[in-house]
């Protein structure tokens, strides 16, 4: 044996204990998930029991990345713990997580980045059907788009919550970072036609301008049709599609990060049915109707600026069935748990035509 082979040994040998030890220790953790599980449902009901707890998830989450010494990066542990939470909440019960689709999307990205690769993703063509699936109960969550770093909110996923009985149970953000890919072939040679949606399109402008120039940029309508395309139409062609979309379609990434701005990042909701207890690092979003007049933002504010509450997002909806109404969609930092943030609600609640209280989550932590 060489020395190299001999030094290799040793450490193999410490490796091998260590996987031994972190094997046992993980079936020690899902043996102890199964038994919450028993608890929940001997005290709540086994139709009713709660499994998924998104508070609890966020402080294990943090903890770990609190606790981190390296040489592991924080996110990277938190990223590992996120999954064997994942595996555990499995044998608890399977989760089931409606999407907005088509597959291999961002949104799939963040509904794995948010429940770990454990929970069954199910795609729906629209955000209307996600919302319809989880209240009609035939899946436990959804997950939509709600926020966009360059475009802004999404104003349909708002006027949803107004339509349907359904609350907010959690937030995940997700860097966007868009690739050019190819199918069979590596190298950006004799690319003659680039295939993605029309926004995907305008976000990586200036790389296309580049690097394409004369290349035809044909608009579809998604990044996976975009990906179906590069599949099918061969090596002149090439999509800007997600990492996801590259691994479901098997196609090479070609060129990496091709977005024009390197920060673009998108926020998505965890939609439920279920009210979701403090985690130390909340938030919380209510939508307020009001009636219009001058200065009526203004009043809905100052309840916010008296009680010291943070607000971190607002947004004006059309109210559909009275012209003379407004409707703000708002979410601020704290949880309705919390003594001082009821008195804001309180406030609201008379100073307003109503309040729908949406939901206290969260903050994402991944
Ligand atoms: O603490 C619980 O309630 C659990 O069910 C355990 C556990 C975990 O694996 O740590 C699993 C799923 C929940 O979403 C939260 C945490």
């Amino acid at each position: 044996m060489s020395d190299q082979e001999k030094e290799l040994k040793v450490l193999r040998d410490q490796i091998d204990s260590i996987d031994k030890q972190i094997h046992q220790l993980l079936n020690d953790r899902a043996r102890c998930a199964q038994q919450v599980a028993e608890v929940k449902e001997k005290h709540q009901g086994p139709q009713d029991a709660v499994f998924y707890r998104p508070e609890r998830e966020a402080q294990v989450l943090r903890r770990v990345m609190a606790r981190n010494e390296g040489p592991l990066a924080d996110k990277e542990v938190a990223r590992l713990f996120r999954e064997v939470m994942s595996v555990c909440l499995a044998l608890e019960q399977p989760m089931h997580v409606a999407f907005l689709g088509p597959e291999g999307n961002f949104t799939q990205q963040a509904a794995s980045k948010h429940f770990g690769h454990s929970a069954h993703c199910i795609p729906f063509s629209n955000s209307d059907e996600v919302f319809r699936e989880v209240e009609a109960g035939g899946a436990h969550y959804g997950v939509v788009p709600i926020e966009n770093s360059s475009e802004g909110m999404v104003g349909h996923t708002l006027d949803l919550f107004k339509r349907f009985q359904l609350t907010i149970c959690g937030e995940v953000k997700l860097n966007i970072h868009h690739h050019l890919l190819r199918a069979g072939v590596e190298g950006l040679d004799g690319i003659t036609h680039i295939y993605s949606p029309q926004q995907t399109l305008s976000q990586c402008r200036s790389w296309l301008d580049n690097h394409f120039l004369s290349a035809e940029r044909v608009p579809v309508s998604s990044n996976s049709e975009a990906a179906r395309m590069a599949l099918q139409q061969g090596p002149g062609a090439a999509a800007i599609a997600s990492e996801l979309a590259a691994d479901l379609y098997q196609l090479n990434i070609v060129s990496k990060n091709i977005d024009d701005q390197s920060d673009n990042s998108t926020r998505y909701l965890i939609i439920g049915d279920q009210i979701v207890g403090e985690s130390g690092q909340d938030k919380t979003s209510i939508l307020v109707t009001v009636r219009d007049k001058a200065g009526a933002l203004y009043e809905l504010l100052e309840h916010f600026h008296k009680h010291e509450i943070s607000l971190t997002g607002i947004e004006t909806r059309p109210a559909s069935t009275e012209s003379s109404h407004s409707v703000f969609y708002i979410d601020f930092q704290g949880h309705s748990a919390n003594s001082h943030i009821q008195k804001v609600l309180q406030e609201l609640e008379s100073d307003s035509v109503e309040l729908k209280i949406l939901g206290s989550y969260p903050v994402a932590v991944l």
